[in-house]
């Protein structure tokens, strides 16, 4: 891709407002680091609210990752004004293998028709309904090893599937690409993947989906780069990632950026 700094340049001129249906852990962080990416991030879950701000929203994302049914309710119901409405949608299908609540929870979510769908590949293996060695949240797979289910999960839906981990993939059915930026300190931090499915969230507003959604990857690791270099630890980490993704402009992105053709 020749220009992922214009999808950066626009997500920062909209400053999209993003509703993110998220978990627990992640709530704090992914707004942090939604509000130093240049978007505007709203954590709106309870049942009774959650689809109407969803048809006012730019972008939704949601995330199953501390579920239970009452969210899931809201999940489901702003997902659907999402299609409705076409705001575009962001899955991140936490841990969706673990058990048979998310299996079916994530099944039921992907018939509403993300238009991505953003996990590790432990979590794309679960959702393509392969076997899947994912440990709880985190990955049990290499990226290589889901890119098959990525493709099949993507002609199925019609979605863009992004699988993330040391090196990226990201696939619309048809067209493919791997984004090789990242830090081996992000796995290291938690809700670092459900913050970056907002980020995915926030470039698609408005925006192509597959170009959005592998521009926001190259700006997510090329800032986990910087993280890395200028940190001692996951501790330190942390505030450096917040400091980079704030830091990084289009020029930076187009110079940093390592996408090549799958
Ligand atoms: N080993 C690694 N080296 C470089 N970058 C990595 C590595 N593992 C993950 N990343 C990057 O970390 C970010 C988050 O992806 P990851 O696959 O860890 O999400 P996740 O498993 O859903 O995380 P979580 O559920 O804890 O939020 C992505 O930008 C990805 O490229
Ligand atoms: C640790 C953890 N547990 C449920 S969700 C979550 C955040 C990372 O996916
Ligand atoms: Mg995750």
């Amino acid at each position: 891709m020749e220009d992922p700094g214009q999808y950066l340049a626009m997500m920062r001129q909209t400053a999209p407002l993003v509703h993110n249906i998220t978990n627990y852990v992640a709530m704090n962080v992914m707004a942090n680091v939604l509000l130093a990416a240049g978007a505007s991030p709203a954590m709106i879950h309870a049942r009774e609210e959650a689809a109407e701000f969803a048809g006012i929203a730019q972008a939704l994302s949601v995330n199953i990752g501390t579920v239970s049914p009452p969210w899931a309710e809201a999940m489901e119901a702003a997902a659907t004004v999402a299609g409705e409405k076409d705001v575009p949608w962001v899955l991140d299908p936490v841990a969706v293998g673990a058990t048979g609540y998310r299996r079916a929870l994530g099944a039921r979510l992907l018939a509403l028709r993300p238009t991505v769908i953003r996990g590790n590949a432990s979590e794309i293996l679960a959702l393509a309904g392969a076997v899947s060695a994912g440990k709880g949240v985190d990955a049990g797979e290499s990226v290589e090893t889901a890119e098959n289910a990525a493709r099949a999960l993507a002609r199925h839906g019609g979605a863009v599937v992004a699988v993330t981990g040391a090196v990226d993939f990201v696939t619309d059915g048809t067209r493919a690409v791997r984004i090789a930026n990242g830090d081996a300190m992000m796995p290291r931090v938690t809700a670092l993947g459900c913050s970056l499915t907002g980020v995915v969230a926030a470039f698609a507003a408005g925006q192509s989906p597959f170009e959005a959604t592998v521009a926001a990857l190259a700006y997510y690791g090329l800032a986990g780069e910087r993280a890395g270099a200028a940190s001692e630890g996951p501790g330190t980490f942390q505030p450096a990632f917040l400091d980079a993704l704030h830091a990084i402009d289009p020029a930076a992105l187009n110079a940093g950026a390592r996408i090549e053709l799958a």
